[in-house]
């Protein structure tokens, strides 16, 4: 039997940014070769840092999919624990960690006996920056035999009790859509503004105007989210600033308002670089951080199943503006995403995240029985 705490705290020391997971897929590798040796029904491919294994079933009606993402976070991890990242500056604090281990835990379940129909094994290179998923779907890696007929997933939730297993019938996550905005100026002395056009003011200007966006722009009973989480500019106190580089993301449950927030965003920019005589550079960029909308049909069949097991709260939950590439996934193949409660006290990409490792036995646990009727229906 795979020991699951072992394998989260060694996936845990070795956070990788996504598309550069070398470490964490050679781990996943050698785990995996070791659990499929002598199963002549199984096969595996893989695409850039990711995996796809196939269970071929015995009497296969459909191929029913388990996706998994792997990558980690540019954060400084400050749990303390004695297991903490040794990749400095990287950090699982989405969870991902946890995520693989599940997913490592369910398919040794699953490979107990040859099932009858196909699973799919998904474990997905760059969930927090490049879509992976997006990627390796062009790429051509579900095409033919791969392409399941359904997709499930999971994300850890802090905020939810170990036993708590969360998700609706209709948008679960936001869509997302990344901002680059970089102002260009004119650097010069402290002393001297009037001979210089300073970046770092406008770049001020800009991200405090933009919180307008959700405040007068949007309908408020839809909502929106536009968070820029990083800002650069200027060397030093006595040099004005030539350029301000931030970044950011718009969160929304509908293709409308993306669209919207992402056209105010662009507004603005210009507008202060308008006024202050600089220029400026947008890079708008959602990618495959498509809304995360479930099956309502494969969503119910889900939490009636789950809200049938012994042991499992079954919450019916509203959307989060959390964003998951998985969305895109979704938008070609029918499937359900849920939430599974890690209890701690910390948020995701929260520094001192830290998971409930109860969640890993729980979640192997109901996720396996219900993927095992999946898999003989
Ligand atoms: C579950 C989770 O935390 N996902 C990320 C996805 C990020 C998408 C994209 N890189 C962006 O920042 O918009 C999240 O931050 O929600």
């Amino acid at each position: 039997m795979l020991d699951l705490i072992a394998i989260r705290r060694a996936l845990h020391q070795i956070p990788e940014i996504g598309l550069e997971e070398v470490k964490t897929h050679a781990y996943l590798m050698a785990t995996i070769q070791e659990m499929i040796a002598g199963k002549s029904f199984v096969e595996i491919k893989t695409w850039q840092t990711g995996i796809v294994l196939k269970i071929n079933g015995s009497a296969p009606q459909k191929t029913i999919g388990w996706r998994t993402d792997i990558d980690g976070l540019p954060i400084i991890e400050d749990t303390g624990l004695e297991f903490a990242s040794r990749h400095e500056g990287n950090m699982h604090a989405c969870g991902h960690d946890m995520h693989m281990t599940l997913a490592l835990g369910v398919l040794e379940q699953m490979l107990v006996h040859q099932p009858k129909n196909n699973l799919l094994f998904l474990f997905q290179p760059a969930e927090e920056n490049e879509a992976g998923g997006m990627l390796m779907y062009e790429a051509g890696v579900f095409d033919g035999e791969y392409h399941p007929d359904e997709f499930y997933g999971l994300h850890v939730r802090p905020d939810l009790k170990v036993g708590d297993i969360a998700t609706n019938t209709g948008t679960l996550f936001a869509g997302t859509c990344e901002v680059k905005v970089t102002f260009k100026g004119t650097g010069g002395h402290a002393a001297f503004p009037q001979h210089a056009n300073d970046a770092l003011v406008a770049a001020s200007y800009f991200v405090t105007q933009v919180q307008t966006i959700v405040s007068r722009n949007v309908d408020p009973i839809e909502g929106a989210v536009v968070t820029f989480g990083s800002m650069h500019a200027g060397t030093t106190n006595n040099v004005i600033a030539e350029t301000a580089h931030l970044h950011g993301t718009i969160r929304t449950l509908t293709q409308e308002m993306n669209d919207l927030t992402q056209k105010r965003i662009r507004e603005i920019a210009e507008g202060v670089a308008l006024s202050f005589g600089l220029s400026v550079d947008i890079e708008l960029r959602q990618g495959g951080y498509l809304p995360v909308e479930n099956n309502p049909e494969l969503a119910t069949e889900l939490m009636t199943f789950f809200d049938q097991a012994e042991g499992v709260n079954l919450i019916d939950i509203a959307p989060a503006m959390t964003g998951e590439d998985f969305g895109y996934l979704l938008s070609k193949v029918p499937g359900v995403m849920f939430w599974l409660g890690i209890e701690t006290p910390y948020a995701l990409h929260h520094p001192k995240m830290s998971p409930d490792e109860r969640a890993l036995a729980f979640g192997v646990k109901h996720i396996s029985d219900f993927l095992k009727v999946k898999a003989a229906q």
